[in-house]
């Protein structure tokens, strides 16, 4: 454990503090944070909201987020006296200068040198205002440092996002902007860079001459809950493809960086979103599915149909779901397609990704019956996590010759200890200053300009919506993407875990 002096001092100001975000997610990963003795007690956490509450009933609050932990009181207790809340509505001006004077406040209380995190989980019209009042009102105006963490959507499409931008840096440097992408924070992305470029027998054959096709799915069981008015506007394509699908192709598809750091790695990473094949808006119907879920059974579960879920129109024309088929033209990968599909409401949740490599050039094993399965790497992301390679081997009966094995590494299996929650990571290195594993504009801009093309083919009806029963794997139009070009989709059932069973 690094010496007391070395953790971050910081007061974290966390606008939407009532929200569920802050409820879900951030007051757990403080704790997690706390637990660990990542930060210590010089921290304080001031939640902001309209809701007229006292630090009390704030507390209470944080204390249900946290409650399935199994500490002592005495340590939730300890955590729960560095929560103040502060009601406030971020529309007033006049409300910074009294912020201000808490913040002043507890920077004094807990020995903090003026370093100040502002967390901005609010609905993205409010980041503008909020970050030109921070900085107007002199609350970013400290010996320490100012940092600005900024949830998505980051915008909807190209031109809002410029627009955001804009507002944001004339208050903040792109440093200080901390744009998360929580995918970022899973410890099985973190590891997609470990793999690739510290095995050797990964490493020369990451490319085109070796590798068939690259699959990743993210499925998930929820459907849409309570965040009907948001995905309306949203859809698959921008809550999920746009950001955490694209970062995760990024990672896989990057030159090695000459050095680890943040600009190095950004810098690879934005070469993969420029080298995105741009795809003419009439032939976006040959490279991407969008699907709406349908009633059906999910794990046992009779679910009604995306239209009847709460403020959803019904006649809605959201996607749910959505597939694709990405290029990325340059040297390492001209030919090679990414596979990618997204969707709520599917048989289960599992972020995967599949590697499939080339076939050998002359099979000696093959036999009328059976032929031999490619080789596979695949990257377990959640619920498991882990790595199986799928190689094949002898089989010992005498019908024929070759079966698949798996070699399988279960994180969770081996360390035996949870890892840490992809918020608790990122909320760390922000307080750390370490952005690698936050999103750069550049990304960002990119992204939507990859993302807007495909976003304008459907408003303009250039290609189909079709619907999927749910706790299905998608639309049936899915597995065609794939199969025009020979290919099929991977299973993504619980491999890791299935191995273990047995
Ligand atoms: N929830 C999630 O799982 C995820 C959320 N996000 C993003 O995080 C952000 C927050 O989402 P979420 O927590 O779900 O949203 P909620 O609607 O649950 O919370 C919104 C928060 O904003 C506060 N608020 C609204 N208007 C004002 C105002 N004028 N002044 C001060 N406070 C105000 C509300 O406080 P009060 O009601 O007390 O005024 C509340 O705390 C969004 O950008 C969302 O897209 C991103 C990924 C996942
Ligand atoms: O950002 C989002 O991600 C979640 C899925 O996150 P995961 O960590 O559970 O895979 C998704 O449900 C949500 O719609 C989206 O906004």
């Amino acid at each position: 454990m690094k010496s007391t002096e070395n953790r971050p001092k910081a007061v974290i100001v966390i606008f939407g503090a009532t929200g569920d975000l802050a409820k879900r997610k951030l007051f757990i990963s403080i704790y997690r944070l706390f637990l660990s003795q990542k930060i210590d007690e010089d921290f304080a956490v001031v939640g902001v909201g309209r809701r007229p509450w006292s630090n009390h009933e704030f507390r209470e609050t944080v204390m249900k987020s946290i409650q399935s932990s199994d500490q002592s009181q005495n340590d939730i207790n300890s955590f729960l006296s560095h929560f103040y809340y502060h009601q406030f509505d971020v529309l007033e001006p006049s409300s910074y200068l009294e912020l201000g004077t808490l913040l002043t406040n507890m920077d004094e209380h807990y020995s903090i040198p003026g370093n100040r995190i502002f967390y901005l989980a609010m609905a993205p019209e409010f980041f503008g205002t909020i970050a030109k009042q921070l900085k107007e009102q002199g609350l970013t105006n400290t010996n320490g440092w100012s940092r600005l963490v900024i949830e998505k959507p980051f915008g909807h499409d190209l031109p809002s996002a410029i627009e955001l931008n804009k507002e944001i840096r004339e208050a903040f440097t792109e440093n200080q902007i901390y744009r998360i992408d929580h995918y970022l924070g899973k410890e099985m992305v973190q590891n997609i860079e470990v793999i690739r470029f510290a095995n050797a027998m990964f490493e020369p054959l990451w490319n085109n001459r070796f590798i068939s096709n690259i699959q990743i799915t993210s499925s998930e069981v929820l459907g849409v809950e309570d965040r009907g008015r948001y995905y309306e506007n949203s859809g698959a394509l921008k809550d999920m493809l746009q950001n955490h699908m694209l970062q995760i192709v990024s990672l896989l598809a990057m030159e090695p960086p000459i050095k680890l750091t943040t600009e190095e790695i950004r810098s690879e990473k934005v070469k993969v979103f420029k080298a995105l094949r741009k795809i003419d808006e009439n032939e976006i119907k040959n490279y991407f599915v969008r699907g709406q879920y349908v009633e059906g059974t999910v794990q046992g579960n009779q679910v009604p149909s995306y239209r009847d879920e709460d403020n959803v129109d019904p006649n809605s024309q959201t996607e749910t779901f959505v597939a694709g088929k990405l290029f990325i033209d340059n040297f390492r990968w001209a030919g090679v397609p990414f596979y990618i599909r997204t969707g709520k409401r599917m048989a289960l949740k599992s972020t995967k990704i599949i590697v499939q490599f080339s076939d050998i050039p002359m099979n000696l094993y093959y036999n009328t019956k059976e032929q031999m399965t490619p080789n596979l790497l695949i990257i377990h992301i959640q619920p498991d996590e882990g790595i199986t390679l799928q190689l094949n081997a002898k089989r010992s009966d005498a019908e024929s010759y070759t079966k698949p094995i798996q070699l399988t590494f279960n994180n969770n299996c081996v360390d035996c200890i949870n890892t840490p929650e992809a918020y608790e990571r990122l909320i760390y290195d922000c307080m750390l200053g370490d952005g690698t594993n936050f999103t750069h504009w550049d990304e960002v801009k990119y992204s939507w300009s990859f993302v807007d093309v495909i976003s304008q083919a459907w408003t303009n009806n250039l290609a189909p919506l079709t619907t999927y029963e749910s706790g299905s794997m998608g639309p049936k139009e899915s597995d065609s993407l794939l199969a025009t070009d020979g290919h099929n989709w991977w299973p993504v059932s619980d491999l890791l875990n299935d191995n273990k069973d047995r």
